[in-house]
């Protein structure tokens, strides 16, 4: 994978560095510098600990965790936060606990997001005179289901094979 180098100041030096966990990992796990205990429902924003300076070109994204997204239910409000390169402040992650019952209990130092850090492109908006200047396309104007639902595998499965299943 190629890289780039980002500069990053530790505003607070308890806390590890941003890490891939894998090689070949997309995103940088980035870790809460606070415990606390997030109800059902509600919203918490957390520092990381650290401030970087991306690259002009460069912007990164804050994505949830798949594994307390599942286990917990905790997940990214705006997901993905969207970090400019020209950010210095602290990186902050506003979490939402989607789980109906339980409280997701987070201490200092638990990973609790991760950052992906991708090139990106501004778009020169041109405008032309009608949506009929657009260039045609197979799509269309097409969206929001327009290829069809989400049942077509269901449809065609025995009745006793409809339901999804996330038990082992
Ligand atoms: O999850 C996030 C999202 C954003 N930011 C920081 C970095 C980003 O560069 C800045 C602004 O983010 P965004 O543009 O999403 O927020 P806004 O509500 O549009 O604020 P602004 O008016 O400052 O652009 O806030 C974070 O620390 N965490
Ligand atoms: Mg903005």
């Amino acid at each position: 994978m190629s890289s780039v180098e980002v500069l990053l100041s530790r505003l607070d030096p308890g806390i590890p560095l941003p890490s891939y966990a894998r090689p070949g990992d997309a995103g940088a796990d980035l870790v809460t510098t606070v415990d606390v205990v997030i109800e059902p429902g509600e919203r918490a924003v957390v520092g990381t600990g650290v401030a970087i300076a991306l690259p002009e070109g460069f912007a990164g994204f804050v994505h949830p965790r798949s594994g307390l997204a599942a286990r917990v239910g905790l997940s990214v409000v705006n997901t993905p936060g969207t970090i400019d390169a020209g950010y210095r402040g602290e990186i902050k992650i506003c979490l939402i606990n989607h789980d109906l019952r339980e409280p997701v209990v987070l201490t200092r130092g638990d990973r609790i997001a991760q950052l992906v850090v991708q090139r990106v492109e501004h778009a020169v908006f041109r405008e032309v005179g009608s949506v009929a200047e657009l260039p045609e396309s197979e799509r269309g104007a097409g969206g929001y289901g327009s290829t069809g639902g989400h049942g077509v595998l269901a449809a065609q499965a025995p009745a006793g094979a409809r339901q999804g299943t996330t038990e082992g």
